[in-house]
């Protein structure tokens, strides 16, 4: 089926402090193979598409940090920064909060710690929100895993599960109304919300390199993974 072409725009979250990763800066601002990790995100996104909007949420603290990196690198991708919040959901409501004049169109909203997404992804989820409302992308899981409950374990079947990454895409008016719901601790990403909002969430594939850089041997793996991009 051909996806209806509606306008694209990306909230992409950096406002966390990335306390797991344990370093002196929030981990959005750590060089990997010499370019903060924000910027590898960011330029992913506009070498996708370079005419889409990108809202950028940033820690109110670190706004400075930022617009330091930016000129030091001489970071030339447009993007609108605007204030995180305590929480993540509360940093997505904020991202959206810059695109109220929109009325229509797809919004992917990724993880700013999450620099290894690709033009496959993109397209897939870009173009599945556009057919079904909401689009995740997720992988199948490559462990076992053991279901714990009063302190014993049981296997379960780990094809009935999979790993949710970003960028998690939406029709705008959609995401837009289901962030309209008092927060709950039980909304970890997105799809949580739209799903408590009561509409299905299709999934696409990701990829085992979409990483969430998340403690310290992330880092290594991401610069193993852009080192082996420079050789191909
Ligand atoms: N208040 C928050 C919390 C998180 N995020 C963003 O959401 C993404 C995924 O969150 P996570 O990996 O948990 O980042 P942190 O909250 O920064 O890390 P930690 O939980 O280790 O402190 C990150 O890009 C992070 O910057 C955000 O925008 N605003
Ligand atoms: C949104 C997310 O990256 C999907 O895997 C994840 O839920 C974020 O969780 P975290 O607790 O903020 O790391």
């Amino acid at each position: 089926m051909e996806s209806p072409v509606f306008k694209k725009y990306a909230v992409i979250v950096a406002g966390g402090s990335g306390s797991r990763m344990k370093a002196t800066l929030p981990k959005q601002f750590l060089h990997i193979a010499g370019t903060p990790v924000l910027m590898h995100t960011m330029q992913r996104f506009h070498a996708f598409d370079a005419a889409m909007p990108l809202v950028v949420v940033l820690p109110e603290a670190e706004v400075s940090t930022w617009n330091s990196l930016c000129q030091q690198h001489q970071f030339t991708v447009p993007h609108q920064v605007v204030l995180g919040g305590n929480t993540r959901f509360q940093s997505v409501k904020n991202g959206l909060a810059a695109l109220e004049q929109e009325e229509d169109g797809v919004v992917a909203v990724h993880d700013g710690v999450r620099p290894f997404v690709d033009n496959a992804i993109l397209q897939a989820a870009y173009g599945t929100a556009a057919q079904r409302g909401a689009a995740v992308v997720s992988v199948s899981l490559k462990d076992s895993i053991r279901r714990v409950r009063g302190g014993t374990s049981k296997a379960v079947d780990r094809a009935a599960y999979r790993l949710v990454q970003t960028p998690q895409c939406f029709r705008l008016p959609l995401l837009r109304r289901a962030y309209s719901q008092p927060e709950s601790p039980l909304f970890t990403d997105d799809a949580s919300v739209v799903e408590r909002f009561g509409h299905k969430i299709q999934l696409v594939e990701g990829s085992y390199r979409n990483i969430k850089l998340t403690t310290p041997e992330d880092l290594v793996l991401a610069e193993a993974f852009l080192l082996q991009e420079k050789r191909t």
